[in-house]
């Protein structure tokens, strides 16, 4: 595996009182596949949103191949390649689905302000970047459908082609299977997988047998603090690990 890439050091975020997250130390290798997992109310939104940038840490550091990006806001840190992935609900459903990925590379483009009154022909211009990012996630069929009549799976393929359009060295997903059902789900895992290759992936994710499939490396956080750290085969032997999840269902 390769060298650290995304680095936390003691990352804390106090919310009114409430530790949500506590002395959090994390590495994540160049060209892993990280996930972030523990039990309902463990802080992995949370450190989520403060490795994205989306919430400033109350203290520690974030260090983004060797940069320090603490204070660095989300759309600077995304120009540095790390790119946390839309949501569906950032997909245009009645857009069709070459246009949203259309507009997505328009944003790494011209940066935020992305402005719908360009030219047709600039547009067009950028169609075959458009169409390649959706044959990557294998999308192709689907160019001119619109994307409110994908299926779920599809949608979630189509957000990250979207992502991918911002040009990322690491992607950072939020639940990439949540609300799916078994197909997608098997799809979802081969998608990141094959994007997973030249990249690094950090996710937090509750399916525990899509990390157990995806994953080289583990961090298990509980009560806002790492618990354990390894491999699949490591963390779920490791008692605490399991006591965390056992007891989590009792609270
Ligand atoms: N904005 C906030 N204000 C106050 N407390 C918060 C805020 N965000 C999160 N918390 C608290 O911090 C703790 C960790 O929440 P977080 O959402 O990070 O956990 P999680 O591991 O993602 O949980 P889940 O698996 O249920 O999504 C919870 O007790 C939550 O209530």
């Amino acid at each position: 595996m390769g060298e650290p890439v995304l680095v936390a050091r003691g990352l804390s975020k106090e919310f009114r009182g409430f530790q949500a997250v506590s002395g959090v130390d994390l590495s994540v290798a160049r060209g892993s596949i990280h996930a972030l997992i523990g039990p309902n109310g463990a802080g992995k939104t949370t450190c989520f949103n403060l490795l994205t940038k989306f919430l400033a840490p109350s203290s520690g550091e974030i260090i983004y191949k060797g940069r320090d990006i603490t204070r660095t806001k989300p759309a600077d840190v995304a120009r540095l390649g790390l790119v946390r992935s839309f949501q569906i609900s950032a997909v245009f459903g009645r857009l069709t689905v070459l246009e949203n990925v259309r507009i997505a590379l328009q944003r790494r483009k011209r940066g935020d302000s992305f402005d719908f009154w360009r030219s047709e022909r600039v547009l067009h211009a950028l169609d075959g970047e458009a169409l390649a990012l959706l044959e990557e996630v294998g999308l192709a069929a689907y160019s001119a459908a619109p994307a409110l009549s994908l299926s779920y799976g599809r949608k979630r393929a189509l957000e990250i082609a979207t992502t991918l359009a911002l040009d990322p060295d690491m992607l950072l997903l939020d639940e990439p299977m949540a609300g799916m059902g078994r197909e997608d789900v098997e799809q979802t895992a081969s998608l990141i997988r094959h994007v997973s290759v030249g990249r690094t992936i950090l996710m937090v994710e509750h399916n525990l047998s899509v990390v157990a499939e995806l994953s080289d490396r583990i961090t298990v956080l509980a009560r806002g603090r790492i618990l354990a750290e390894g491999d699949y085969a490591t963390i779920s032997k490791d008692p605490r690990v399991v006591e965390a999840y056992l007891g989590a269902r009792h609270d």
